[in-house]
């Protein structure tokens, strides 16, 4: 089907590590985009935006959102707020990590189905070990996996 006027055209290859033209390869699939950054820093916004941005100029993206998952799994308002994020709430950092590993698994399987070319994982992301958990589990999938992290801004 030909383009509207004004989409910009893009050019997509499936990344492999011996290719010696990546000079001309707009975006390598499967990619990770992981946003890293405290709460309402505007992450949910910038990968709807990059979500939108990027399906319309014909790449596949979805975004997960790690928030979405824990809200099924827990009501703040029972668990209280403040206390439930607490660093030292063992409950709450279990929920919050298995969470991020659903999200990610479903991430994961949403690549290596090539039901689409890039995903956006959005969570706070904030502790090495969450990152270094998500750089396993991009290997895992496929070695040629890029991760780009964003820094949000601290005050909108
Ligand atoms: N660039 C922006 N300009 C104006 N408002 C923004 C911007 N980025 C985020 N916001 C607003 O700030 C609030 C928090 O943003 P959100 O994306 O939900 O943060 P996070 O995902 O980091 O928790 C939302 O109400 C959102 O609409
Ligand atoms: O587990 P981490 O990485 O903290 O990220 C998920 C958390 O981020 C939050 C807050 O930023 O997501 P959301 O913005 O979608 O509400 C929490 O709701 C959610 O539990």
């Amino acid at each position: 089907m030909p383009r509207p006027a004004g989409v910009p055209q893009r050019k997509m290859t499936y990344f492999m590590p011996k290719s010696d033209n990546s000079a001309n390869e707009q975006v390598r699939v499967p990619n990770v985009i992981a946003l890293v950054g405290l709460p309402a820093r505007g992450k949910t916004y910038i990968s709807h935006k990059l979500c939108r941005y990027l399906n319309w100029i014909g790449i596949k993206t979805r975004a997960f959102n790690v928030g979405e998952y824990r809200r099924k799994a827990c009501n703040l308002g029972e668990e209280g707020e403040f206390e439930f994020f607490s660093p030292n709430n063992e409950r709450g950092q279990k929920i919050r990590d298995e969470c991020a590993r659903l999200a990610i698994e479903d991430m994961g399987r949403y690549l290596d189905n090539k039901e689409g070319e890039v995903a956006i994982l959005d969570a706070t992301n904030t502790t090495r070990d969450r990152r270094k958990i998500l750089m396993e589990y991009c290997r895992k999938y496929d070695a040629s996996t890029t991760i780009s992290c964003v820094l949000c801004r601290i005050g909108l």
